[in-house]
């Protein structure tokens, strides 16, 4: 005999969201596998920057000298840190649970979803099947890690994000295979906490879905830190701890271990949705329309599992309108995915938003680009010894384009310094679609603050609009 609700939610992470009081008239199930609050709360987004933070601290501690501050990190403390992190994230996902199992009108089922036929699925708990038949059924499945087939890797064990956080001590030599989100927040991670590292990517550069000066600026700051090996693989894994990583390159290097970080796929394998009438695309992503309808009535799709950005934030926007499309149907909310920032928050951080100067010019935009340097204004030189001075934190950027068009920003890229903070009003103009002529004047910026950095590149924008046309 199978249970019916009005709702089935299957994914616990952002699928959570959607799940509120609003929703009180109707018998709601949630089904999650793991922990509540998924990738982010447990193995993502919050405890990795609760490991970033202690290891800006250090990275700090190291330059004091620098700047005539008598200061050096004297390692930190991998399991105090560690149990920190993880006692904070592995409360709060217990919180989320219970909060949820106090709801009368929710009923929690720890397990696996899949569909056997439309809007009907087998939940597998830890005491056998559950049959569930729903009006509405809203896939919040997310996405794990990709494990490239390497030979000798799967003998020689590895770490992936998922339980690179909760490994008993830091290892002394690590190789971190990937140089995007991931690779590189752990690489600064494990190098400042006092590991050797060793990165490796098939990339001519780190963190190429940047604009490419700032994959370059990147990289270069961060071979002052750890080795970097670009435009290689990894052929294959011998020994088992130490490993034996086999580079492309002909060399081998010695690590104690290795964190794969190669990117994401999402969560659609094991749902068996073609009983469902879900479509998926032929990267796994859940196929869905601008309301976040999959191809099957009556069931929705968010976050990860469907997404062309596959970041939090974006994910929390889907659940906001699939939580409001499930109670107006007849008034239908879009998800808008433009204008998306993301930030790389490792050190130097890395923040964007919009086209890279690569994309605009492929797509043919007549650009005005404005550009500033940290050293440039007054905060940028409390961040340098001299004016010289081409230190990480020294050596930030601010690099706007816009469309000469339409006077409107098309992208902001900045590496230095609190980027993830100052490319937020570069956001807010994009998204209101305020021109840029005028936005550094219409307001004031504080005095000396970083942010006169973002003032002085929205200037420098201004200017080239000015000028008249691009001849680049
Ligand atoms: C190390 C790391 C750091 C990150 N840092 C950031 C950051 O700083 N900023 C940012 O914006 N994004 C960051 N992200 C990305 C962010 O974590 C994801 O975009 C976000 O968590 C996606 O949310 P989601 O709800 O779509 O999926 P998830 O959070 O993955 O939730 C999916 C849930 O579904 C459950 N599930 C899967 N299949 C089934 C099934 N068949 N039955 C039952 N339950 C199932 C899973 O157990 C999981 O709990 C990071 C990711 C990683 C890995
Ligand atoms: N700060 C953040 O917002 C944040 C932090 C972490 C993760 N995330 C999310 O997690 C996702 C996954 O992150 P990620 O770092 O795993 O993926 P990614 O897509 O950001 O980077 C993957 C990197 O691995 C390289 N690569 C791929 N195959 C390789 C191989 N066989 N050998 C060597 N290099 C190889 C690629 O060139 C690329 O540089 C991100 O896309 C993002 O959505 C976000």
């Amino acid at each position: 005999m199978s249970e019916h609700f009005d709702l089935v939610v299957i994914g616990a992470g952002s699928g959570e969201a959607v799940v509120d009081d609003a929703l009180s008239h109707w018998r709601v199930a949630v089904v999650e596998r793991a922990d509540f609050g998924g990738t982010c709360l447990n193995r993502g987004c919050i405890p990795s920057k609760m490991f970033v933070h202690p290891a800006d601290v250090a990275v700090l501690a190291d330059d004091g000298p620098r700047l005539g501050v008598r200061s050096t990190a004297e390692g930190v403390d991998w399991t105090a840190v560690r149990d920190r992190v993880i006692g904070r994230v592995d409360a709060a996902s217990r919180d989320g649970e219970e909060t949820y199992a106090e709801k009368p009108h929710v009923t929690v089922l720890k397990g696996t979803a899949r569909f056997t036929g439309e809007r009907r699925l087998v939940v597998t708990l830890a005491d056998g099947d559950v049959e569930v038949t729903a009006d509405r059924v809203v896939l919040a499945t997310g996405s794990h890690p990709v494990v490239p087939d390497i030979p000798g890797l799967a003998d020689a064990g590895y770490l992936t994000s998922d339980d690179v956080m909760r490994t008993e001590r830091l290892p002394a030599r690590v190789g971190v295979l990937g140089g995007g989100y991931v690779g590189s927040e752990f690489a600064h991670v494990l190098a400042s906490y006092g590991a050797r590292v060793t990165q490796v990517d098939s990339a001519p550069m780190l963190l190429t879905n940047q604009d490419a000066e700032i994959s370059e600026r990147f990289t270069a700051a961060v071979r002052e830190r750890w080795d970097v090996r670009l435009e290689t693989s990894l052929e294959r894994v011998s020994g088992t701890a130490p490993h034996t990583m086999h580079l492309s390159d002909g060399s081998s290097v010695e690590v104690d271990a290795i964190l794969v970080a190669v990117g994401r796929k999402p969560s659609s394998d094991g749902l068996d949705l073609e009983h469902a009438g879900v479509e998926v695309s032929e990267d796994g992503r859940v196929v869905v329309d601008e309301h976040l309808r999959t191809t099957a009535e009556g069931v929705w799709a968010l976050g990860d599992l469907s997404s062309d950005v596959p970041l939090k934030h974006v994910a929390n926007a889907d659940a906001r309108v699939v939580h409001h499309n499930l109670l107006h149907p007849d008034d239908l909310r879009s998800a808008d995915h433009d204008h998306v920032p993301n930030a790389v928050f490792a050190h130097p951080q890395v923040a964007s938003v919009g086209l890279t100067e690569e994309q605009a010019r492929e797509q043919g935009l007549d650009l005005a680009v404005g550009r500033r340097e940290y050293a440039e204004v007054a905060f940028g030189w409390a961040l340098q010894h001299d004016p010289d001075d081409d230190a990480a934190e020294a050596a930030g950027l601010v690099k706007l384009l816009a469309d000469r068009r339409t006077g409107l920003l098309v992208g902001a890229h900045l590496i230095g310094e609190q980027a993830a903070i100052l490319v937020q009003p570069l956001v807010q103009a994009m998204a209101l679609g305020t021109p840029v002529r005028g936005l550094a004047r219409a307001q004031y910026w504080i005095h000396p603050a970083l942010t006169e950095v973002v003032e002085n590149a929205l200037i420098d924008l201004e200017q080239d609009l000015e000028a008249g046309p691009d001849n680049a």
